[in-house]
């Protein structure tokens, strides 16, 4: 290693211990639009969500919070009549491009529904699913490994060790939705979309909930949609704000939240609409 590197290094990891936020894009969107049949949603929206930060999309219903996620792992694909322009990076890759596989992109950005949804199988196979399909088992034990250790990091390991052959579906809402979790961990993702993750959850699990979000931000880059403000406020770094298809502004929580830009922000955080 030279003496630039070494520097360089050192100050990287100064940085870090400063707790200085790692301000690395890790998803560039530009000039998206999305447009189900002839009604556009989304209107030339310019967004970057930098690495190992969780950021947080908020916006009275119908802003295009959820369709903006969906863009980010290609969900929107699903929907028959919907249509994305504009462009959309990972590590300034086009995840457009009609080479992407699909499937891998969406295993380097995985998904948190508003809903658990456990598939109706233990709750070993929702974890182990995953990561056999897309082959990253490859010797006996490995899978059982990958298992424990998304459970860890789902928090819910101790909960369900002794148990891990019954059913998933069978979990309280909350654990279901930590297996959830999991099961996206489970495939390595690089970026996990979680939308409305606590909205179908009582306030002990989702407080257990946003403190998982917390601490899994070290490994992961994490975009949420969230309906509350106080969820946005303890867990993002940053924040984006949508208003009727237009992302109004973006930018560090903390601001976005005592002192915003925008007319359409002050008002809605304080309650005035949405
Ligand atoms: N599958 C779809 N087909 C047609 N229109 C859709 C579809 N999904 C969303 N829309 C429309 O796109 C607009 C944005 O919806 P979206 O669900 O992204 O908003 P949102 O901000 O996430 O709302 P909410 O907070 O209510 O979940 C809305 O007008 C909605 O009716």
């Amino acid at each position: 290693m030279n003496i630039m590197t070494e520097t360089a290094l050192e100050s990287a990891v100064n940085d870090k211990m400063n707790g200085t936020p790692n301000e690395t894009i890790k998803m560039r969107g530009r000039k998206v639009c999305v447009f189900y049949g002839e009604k556009q949603a989304l209107f030339d929206v310019d967004l970057d969500v930098r690495e190992n930060q969780v950021t947080a999309l908020i916006g009275p219903s119908g802003c295009g919070k959820s369709t903006f996620l969906r863009c980010l792992n290609r969900m929107n694909d699903t929907i028959d009549s919907a249509r994305v322009a504009g462009k959309i990076t990972l590590d300034d890759e086009d995840i457009y491009d009609p080479k992407i596989d699909v499937v891998e992109l969406r295993a380097r950005v995985g998904m948190v529904f508003q809903k658990p949804n456990p598939f109706p199988k233990s709750i070993f196979e929702n974890v182990a699913y995953g990561p056999r399909i897309h082959g990253l088992a490859r010797k006996k034990g490995d899978l059982d490994e990958i298992v424990e250790t998304s459970l860890k990091k789902a928090g819910l390991f101790n909960e369900v060790k002794d148990r891990l052959h019954e059913p998933g579906t069978g979990l309280s809402g909350g654990q279901q939705q930590r297996l959830c979790i999991a099961r996206a961990i489970a495939v390595s993702p690089e970026v996990i979309l979680m939308d409305e993750p606590c909205s179908a959850l009582d306030p002990i699990a989702t407080a257990r909930v946003e403190e998982l979000i917390d601490e899994l931000r070290q490994n992961y880059t994490i975009v949420i949609v969230t309906h509350s403000m106080q969820q946005a406020a303890r867990v993002s770094q940053r924040t984006a704000m949508f208003h009727m298809g237009y992302l109004v502004e973006e930018g560090e929580t903390d601001k976005m939240f005592t002192n915003p830009d925008d007319r359409r922000t002050q008002d809605y955080i304080t309650g005035r609409f949405g």
